[in-house]
């Protein structure tokens, strides 16, 4: 299947401490889960693939977009729902959701149609006048994925979107992000094996900014799809009993 990112030669340094190194990657349609203990590099790598964090060496493409060279269209074909976000609690979701249309130069004649398929995709849909200030934090987080998806991106860039959530809201997360992923590469970092048996396509494993392991969720656990098994095979990857 083709790619929709291509990564190439990807480093990344915070002042002289080396955070990722040389890292070439392929992301395909379907969710990418990014594993790794902490400090890996998963943060540095999600913020350069949504342009929080400016590319020093190497190259990130998008379709035929370079995160560097084209940003402007690169971000309009880009969704990101960061770990922590604080959204306008005075605005009511409608007007919230064509604000970030606007922001992700949806035009104008499209963005009410944008902002209703990105509330019905959310099953916020009854929602969409209610003010911000008035909604659970379960609403919030769909919020939250609401505005990453208003302008149909073809790549979207989930930083542990199942962080503090209830077993509930879990389980309904991760059906969205799967839904979200038939015509779409979903990126996920994620310390839950749980959220990558159920959501992951692929999986891309780093260690100490160094990638361990990139492919198939079943090429990494060789067939199984459990938690257990995928627990199994990082634990294996990071504590360096397998090198790939
Ligand atoms: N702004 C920064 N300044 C200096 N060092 C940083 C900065 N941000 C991250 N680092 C360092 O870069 C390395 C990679 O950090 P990063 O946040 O990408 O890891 P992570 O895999 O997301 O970790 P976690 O799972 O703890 O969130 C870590 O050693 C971290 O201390």
């Amino acid at each position: 299947m083709n790619s929709v990112v291509t990564v190439r030669g990807l480093a990344h340094r915070y002042g002289r401490y080396p955070a990722l190194e040389r890292l070439d990657l392929e992301i395909r349609p379907g969710v990418t889960a990014v594993l790794g203990p902490n400090g890996a590099g998963k943060s540095t790598l999600l913020g350069l693939l949504s342009t929080g964090l400016t590319v020093q060496c190497g190259q990130i493409r998008l379709d035929e977009l370079d995160s560097r060279r084209d940003t402007t269209r690169y971000r309009a074909a880009l969704g990101f729902l960061p770990q922590t976000f604080t959204l306008p609690t005075n605005l009511t979701v409608a007007e919230f959701l064509t604000l970030t249309a606007w922001h992700r130069l949806v035009p104008r004649a499209e963005r009410a149609l944008a902002v209703r398929a990105a509330l019905e995709a959310v099953d916020l849909l009854d929602r969409a006048d209610t003010k911000i200030s008035r909604l659970s934090g379960g609403m919030h987080r769909r919020v939250g994925i609401a505005q990453a998806i208003v302008n149909q991106p073809r790549l979207l860039v989930l930083d542990e979107p199942t962080v503090g959530l209830d077993p509930r809201h879990r389980r309904e997360l991760r059906t969205l992000v799967r839904t979200l992923s038939t015509d779409r590469a979903v990126v996920v970092s994620t310390h839950l094996t749980e959220d990558v048996a159920a959501i992951a396509d692929d999986v891309v494993v780093l260690d100490e900014g160094t990638l361990l392991f990139a492919g198939s969720l079943t090429e990494l656990t060789g067939g199984g799809i459990e938690a257990a098994d995928i627990d199994a095979a990082y634990d294996a990857l990071t504590m360096g009993e397998v090198r790939r």
